[in-house]
């Protein structure tokens, strides 16, 4: 079993660089199959598991997908097929995002349930409902949701009752190839909802307002292969920066975007944390003494949800206490009752946390629950007194290309190992440990 183990104490400096972002190239990546002719070349694809996931998804669908050096082939040209097992969108709920792509394209497309997840029950009524809108028939059965339109989708006016991301993407994928104008209200305006929108219409399509509430996409009667570049991943930036911060440390975060980091500065330089922009980046500056604050988290730009769990981890740290309400979804505090193992001290509030900044934090073997989960508890053990162990790393494998490297570059005693089970760690604290031999990492 593999484990990232911590050794709390060490300041971060230095410089990290910031992959493409995963929420940026699992849509792209599915959009790609809308190409009936060319070949699309996406530049920037951080090498992550869920990376992994979506192009086996689009191999089985009869795509031919080509992945080296940060750089991903597409072609879609042979007659796709039209149905994605359990099997696949088990792994990553994302793979859902073919179904616009697929029904657009070939007019059919049956996709196993994706069932819900750690951090909650997550719906697709609001993908289901653009689609339906625009004139496909939709059937749930059997664990599978199918969808199908003899001809071309119909552009029409589609109101998301929340601002989904997921819905967004697939709406406006499907609307590319649909006859007529699609005009979709109350739409996400996440940064990498721009970046789907600009590859699709470096392919073709036509489609304007993406980055605001109101996206309006003329239908095009076919699309071709593009060349595109992933934007930065904005979380991952924001996680090296939480990191930087409850070190007390000085870290530049190579090529993260400020714009897209705003609600994220705006709490750290509310903490009275030094985020200052430089032409290569972001670089943060801290030092033991920063104050308690109050979080939201909402769709862009609001606070995002994807940094709740580190500010979170941040936030134990803080002079005072400090309130998170977590609004976009309804079950991601797993992370609390592994931080409780760590001697936080933070009470659940229906959907807030009240987190206490004046705890010890101490290192204990803990679980990822989640992707950002995992990220936040590598966060508070940089600073817990003695060792922490995470395990369940395929969650932040998901998300983070060498988490463990590259704090370990930054100066962290972090490493990652694979522990047999005769080095499981045994259950006495490191003092005892340290007396009877037993090396501290495992104790
Ligand atoms: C691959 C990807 O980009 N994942 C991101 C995407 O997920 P995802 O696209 O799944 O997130 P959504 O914005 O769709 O979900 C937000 C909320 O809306 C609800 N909802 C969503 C769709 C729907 O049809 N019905 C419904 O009720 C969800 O249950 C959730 O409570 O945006 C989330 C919110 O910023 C991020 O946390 C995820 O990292
Ligand atoms: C929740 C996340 O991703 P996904 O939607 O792929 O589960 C995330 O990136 O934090």
């Amino acid at each position: 079993m593999e484990k990232i183990i911590v050794h709390g104490g060490k300041r971060l400096s230095g410089s990290v660089k910031i992959e493409g972002a995963k929420n940026a190239v699992l849509p792209v990546i599915a959009a790609s199959m809308l190409a009936s002719e060319g070949t699309s070349k996406i530049y920037n694809v951080p090498e992550l598991a869920d990376v992994y996931t979506i192009n086996e998804v689009l191999r089985y669908l009869n795509t031919s997908v080509n992945y080296s050096k940060k750089t991903i082939m597409v072609n879609a040209m042979a007659e796709l097929f039209t149905e994605a097992p359990f099997e696949y969108v088990r792994k990553m709920r994302a793979s859902f995002l073919v179904m616009g792509p697929l029904l657009a394209r070939v007019g059919h497309a049956k996709i196993a349930l994706p069932g819900g997840c750690a951090i909650g029950s997550r719906p697709i009524d609001q993908h289901l409902k653009g689609f339906e809108a625009m004139g496909a028939k939709v059937t749930i059965g059997n664990g599978s949701i199918e969808a199908k339109v003899d001809g071309r989708l119909k552009g029409t006016v589609i109101y998301l009752d929340f601002p989904s991301v997921g819905a967004t993407e697939n709406i406006i994928m499907a609307a590319s190839l649909a006859e007529g104008e699609t005009v979709l209200e109350n739409a996400a305006r996440e940064p990498e909802i721009v970046n789907l929108a600009q590859y699709l219409n470096a392919m073709g399509a036509k489609i304007s307002g993406a980055g605001s509430g109101r996206i309006i996409i003329e239908g095009v009667e076919k699309m071709h292969g593009a060349e595109h570049t992933i934007l930065p991943d904005r979380i991952e930036a924001g996680t090296y920066m939480i990191a930087a911060a409850i070190t007390g440390g000085n870290v530049l975060i190579e090529d993260a975007d400020i714009e897209d980091l705003r609600p994220l500065i705006a709490k750290m330089r509310e903490m009275g944390i030094t985020v200052e922009e430089e032409s290569v980046g972001v670089r943060v500056i801290s030092n033991d003494h920063f104050q308690a604050v109050d979080v939201k988290t909402m769709p862009h730009p609001g606070f995002p949800t994807d940094l709740q769990a580190q500010m979170m981890a941040l936030l134990l740290k803080a002079q005072g206490t400090s309130v998170i309400t977590e609004t976009v979804f309804e079950n991601r505090f797993m992370h609390v009752e592994e931080f409780r193992r760590m001697n936080a001290t933070i009470k659940i509030d229906g959907r807030s946390a009240i987190i206490d900044g004046s705890c010890d934090l101490q290192g204990a073997e803990v679980t990822a629950t989640d992707l950002r989960a995992g990220a936040a508890l590598v966060i508070a053990g940089l600073v817990a007194k003695g060792y922490t162990r995470i395990s369940r790393l395929h969650h932040i494998d998901r998300g983070y290309v060498d988490l463990a490297g590259k704090l370990r570059a930054l100066g962290a005693d972090i490493e990652r190992v694979n522990i047999s089970e005769a080095e499981q760690p045994v259950a006495v604290s490191e003092e005892l440990g340290s007396s009877l031999g037993i090396n501290p990492k495992f104790a």
